[in-house]
């Protein structure tokens, strides 16, 4: 087919519609690098790509979204589209079609050489064990250079790092446990694809629980264990997220014992995460429970306000976003349940600016979050505290105002204490009076006695935070 507009209008054309559909992270990542690396020769449009990674990833998520845009400029049908790993000639990008067609001058690089169109895939019950970022599930953003560190990772950080560089030699099965959004999937992927970087030929896995039960579920359907097993056994490093949910699934457990054993004593590398320890996981068999504990289990707490902020400028750097200091302190201040919900704030006051086209300020980052802002400083009322504590620690909401004196209801009970202080303007004497009307330095010493037990007992420190995010949220 004949394109009859230059390069430069298609592929300009191409960029701006896909700017609008894609996230900002997913364009800068995977589209802006290609802004100069389009040529239309004999009537494809050739695009260069840096390696066989970028390759496969516009192959097989934004393929179909460059010939829906192409094809508007093209009298409503789709060019053909070659993909090619390396650089084109210097002067190609801007080349006129109408000129006469040069072969596509693409400059070879080292990276494996890429089929030049997208070849259809077989469908497949069990994926073969590869080594590319498909095959791994893994997202190649999702690296230790990417991810800050900070207090409330930095146990969980190094012992990643250790297992990335001994795999199935260090802590196996290393467990990485934490609530909602914190990074347990940044931070596990993190080893993934270290390993890959180091060693290209380990069959690296990463794959959330739900998927490992579908696989499951597909094995006892088609009667295909055979393949199943030979399948997951045969990897070298598997990753296996939020597995608190093989609870209620006693087969899927059954087969991940199996595997377990398997792969641990082969020498391969097991990763787990969970929002949870492994005991605490109700409903998970004990054999499991135990074989989780068996390596080490680091945990990934909410981060600090600093780490906050450094998270919002690292975010915003790989964004080519200028954020003022104040603005991101202004951003770490005001949103506090979890990683996930910051990225979220950074990407609206990084559209808004696009909006206005103005640079933020403290001011218009508030216009910008308004209404996160306004549901996030509803209060948080001693009731709610004293109702989620007992909950959680199932005990009945009256002992939150008993005079009971035993260790499984004061514990809980001061935990409430200081988490109402942390989270209500309430004054000591105030917070007394809703805890069945005590002293104000009673309330005082719990603040203080489970201040002590953040520092020095791990899981207590957790379950703070914990109840923090629930109560936050
Ligand atoms: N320390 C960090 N530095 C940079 N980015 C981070 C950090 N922690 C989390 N993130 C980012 O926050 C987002 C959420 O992280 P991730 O998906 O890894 O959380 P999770 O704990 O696995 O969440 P879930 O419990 O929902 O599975 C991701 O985009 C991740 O890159």
């Amino acid at each position: 087919m004949q394109i009859n507009v230059s390069t430069e209008d298609l592929w300009s054309h191409c960029l701006n519609e896909l700017q609008q559909s894609l996230a900002a992270s997913q364009f800068n990542i995977w589209i802006k690098p290609l802004a100069n690396s389009a040529q239309v020769v004999d009537g494809s449009l050739v695009i260069a790509v840096p390696n066989q990674i970028f390759l496969q990833f516009i192959r097989d998520r934004y393929l179909g979204m460059i010939e829906m845009a192409a094809a508007k400029v093209c009298n409503g049908v789709p060019p053909h589209i070659e993909l090619k790993v390396g650089t084109l000639a210097p002067a190609a990008p801007a080349a006129r079609a109408a000129k006469p067609a040069a072969a596509p001058e693409v400059v070879e690089q080292e990276a494996p050489a890429a089929p030049a169109q997208p070849a259809p895939k077989p469908a497949k019950r069990f994926d073969a064990a590869g080594s590319n970022h498909e095959l791994m599930r893994l997202n190649p953003g999702h690296t230790f250079d990417t991810l800050v560190t900070g207090k409330a990772n930095q146990v969980a950080r190094a012992a990643a790092m250790q297992v990335a560089e001994n795999p199935g030699v260090s802590y196996n099965p290393l467990f990485v446990y934490g609530g909602v959004g914190l990074g347990k999937t940044h931070l596990t992927q993190a080893i993934g694809n270290f390993v890959h970087q180091h060693n290209p030929q380990a069959k690296i896995r990463y794959i959330h629980a739900e998927k490992y039960v579908q696989d499951v579920v597909k094995a006892y359907q088609h009667k295909s264990f055979d393949d199943f097993k030979k399948y997951y056994h045969s990897l070298d490093v598997l990753l296996v997220d939020d597995i608190q949910f093989f609870v209620g699934k006693d087969r899927t457990q059954e087969e991940f014992f199996y595997l377990f054993n398997a792969l641990l004593e082969s020498g391969k590398q097991i990763i787990l995460t969970s929002d949870k320890i492994p005991r605490e996981i109700e409903g998970l068999q004990e054999r499991l429970t135990s074989r989780f504990s068996w390596g080490l289990i680091v945990p990934i707490e909410p981060p600090e306000t600093e780490m906050r902020v450094a998270i919002l400028m690292k975010k915003a750097e790989a964004e080519h976003f200028k954020l003022d200091a104040a603005v991101a302190f202004f951003i770490a201040k005001n949103i506090r349940s979890n990683v996930r919900e910051l990225e979220g704030a950074l990407k609206r006051v990084m559209a808004y600016a696009r909006f206005t086209n103005q640079s933020i300020t403290v001011d218009s980052a508030k216009e910008a979050l308004r209404d996160i802002l306004a549901s996030g400083n509803r209060q948080v009322s001693v009731e709610n505290i004293q109702k989620t504590v007992a909950d959680f620690y199932k005990i009945k909401v009256a002992d939150m105002h008993s005079k009971k004196r035993t260790r499984d209801i004061a514990r809980p009970r001061q935990l409430a204490m200081a988490l109402t202080k942390e989270l209500t303007q309430m004054s000591l004497p105030a917070i007394g009076d809703a805890f069945g009307g005590r002293d104000h330095t009673t309330v005082l010493h719990a603040c203080r006695t489970i201040q002590d037990f953040r520092q020095s007992d791990q899981e207590m420190a957790h379950q703070y935070s914990v109840l923090l995010q629930m109560l936050r949220s």
